[in-house]
């Protein structure tokens, strides 16, 4: 079966090399953090061969939610070691997949790349679509959950959870129940309609997202921090500014895209395309090319604050994040250049900031 782009298609990710390296790298790196949340170095390796050993009794479901903190390698292994049984689930079944089925990436031929990005777009059986249920349900109930574990466990060993671990859970809470309120959106994300299955989505959904994003209460748990209200009331407000910024990009976008006459949107200005569909070139869509990385970025920074500044773990959420960001804004740049030509050109003329107005 002949695949729908050629070896000679540019490769992202660095290759088949950067996807190698990649493959080791991401499950290395959630390791060490959530190592390094809880101790020295000195146990990595010791914590490592725990965890081999741990994995093969597996976790019940029915133990006490403050017992989930001292499973978290554990879990965390068995959660990698899914992803990449998944993985390759996921690339044998699109060897018998229909070309039309297959992404536009990860069909160059090199096997580590292509099971690295995915080949099949959107794997389903029968109505069940595996990519749709995993961007949405395992990884952020997870990290909820971990989260919420982590606080009863804050409860149980100092009487009351600190008003840090509320705010990581209740901005974190947040965040996830804006997800699953507005899922449909998630459709429209290069996610779901350009990239193909593989390790780096079902590693991300599966074992990267609830593990490392819940680092910030994983922390707290550890390293119990003091915070006064005034300076509660200005992290909860740098959370709502970049909730405000988020929400109101990403829903001024779907609005215009499901209906562009509708009233919230109607008036805002727009650059015609030679595919037929418009850019919006006012509103939030004018200030930055990318406002809702803007607010998600400023949320990022809030989850962070309430850990203090003594220590970069809690920051790294933050830091990966502005990395995945930028490498994501590039990407969907490229698309868009292709997609719209001049008009893109146009609209990059009239909004020249692509994430931070005046910085970049
Ligand atoms: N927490 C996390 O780990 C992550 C969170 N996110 C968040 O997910 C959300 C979705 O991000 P993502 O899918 O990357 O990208 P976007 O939601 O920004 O979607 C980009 C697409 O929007 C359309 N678009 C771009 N500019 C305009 C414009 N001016 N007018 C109208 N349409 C435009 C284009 O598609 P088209 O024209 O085809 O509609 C473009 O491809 C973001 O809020 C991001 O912050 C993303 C990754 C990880
Ligand atoms: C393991 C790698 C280093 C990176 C893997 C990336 C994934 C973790 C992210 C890719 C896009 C994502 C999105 C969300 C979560 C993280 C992943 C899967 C998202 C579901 C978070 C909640 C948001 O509201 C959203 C817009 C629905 C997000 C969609 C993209």
């Amino acid at each position: 079966m002949a695949p729908p782009q050629g070896p000679r298609a540019p490769l992202e990710f660095g290759g088949p090399l950067g996807a190698a390296a990649l493959l080791l790298l991401l499950p290395a790196t959630m390791f060490h953090l959530l190592l390094a949340a809880r101790s020295g170095p000195a146990r990595l390796f010791q914590a490592l061969v725990l965890t081999a050993l741990l994995v093969g009794l597996g976790v019940s479901a029915g133990l006490p939610l403050g017992a989930l903190p001292e499973m978290l390698l554990p879990l965390a292994f068995v959660a990698t070691l899914t992803a990449f049984i998944f993985s390759l689930f996921l690339y044998m079944k699109a060897q018998v997949a229909p070309v039309s089925a297959l992404a536009p990436g990860g069909n160059s031929g090199n096997p580590i790349y292509d099971f690295f990005l995915g080949r099949e777009l959107n794997p389903r059986i029968c109505f069940f679509d595996f990519k749709y249920f995993c961007e949405l349900r395992p990884g952020l109930i997870g990290w909820v959950l971990i989260n919420l574990a982590l606080l009863v466990k804050e409860a149980e060993l100092r009487g009351s959870p600190s008003l840090a671990m509320w705010l990581v859970n209740g901005f974190q809470l947040l965040y996830v129940g804006d997800a699953l309120w507005h899922e449909e959106a998630v459709l429209t994300t290069m996610d779901i309609t350009h990239d193909g299955f593989g390790f780096m989505l079902a590693f991300g959904d599966i074992a990267w997202v609830p593990f490392t994003y819940s680092l910030q209460a994983q922390f707290l748990l550890r390293h119990p921090q003091p915070l006064g209200l005034p300076m509660a009331s200005a992290i909860c407000l740098i959370n709502a500014i970049g909730y405000y910024i988020f929400r109101g990009a990403n829903s001024q976008k779907n609005t215009f895209r499901k209906n562009p006459s509708d009233p919230k949107v109607a008036g805002l200005e727009t650059i015609s395309t030679a595919t037929g569909r418009k850019l919006l070139v006012s509103g939030w869509w004018g200030m930055v090319r990318h406002p809702n990385y803007l607010g998600d970025l400023i949320m990022a920074l809030a989850w962070s604050l309430p850990c203090g500044v003594s220590h970069l773990l809690p920051y790294f959420y933050l830091l990966y994040f502005t990395a995945l960001l930028v490498h994501r804004e590039a990407r969907d740049e490229r698309q868009c250049l292709q997609k719209y030509g001049l008009a893109w050109q146009e609209y990059c003329r009239r909004v020249p900031y692509r994430i931070m107005p005046y910085v970049y």
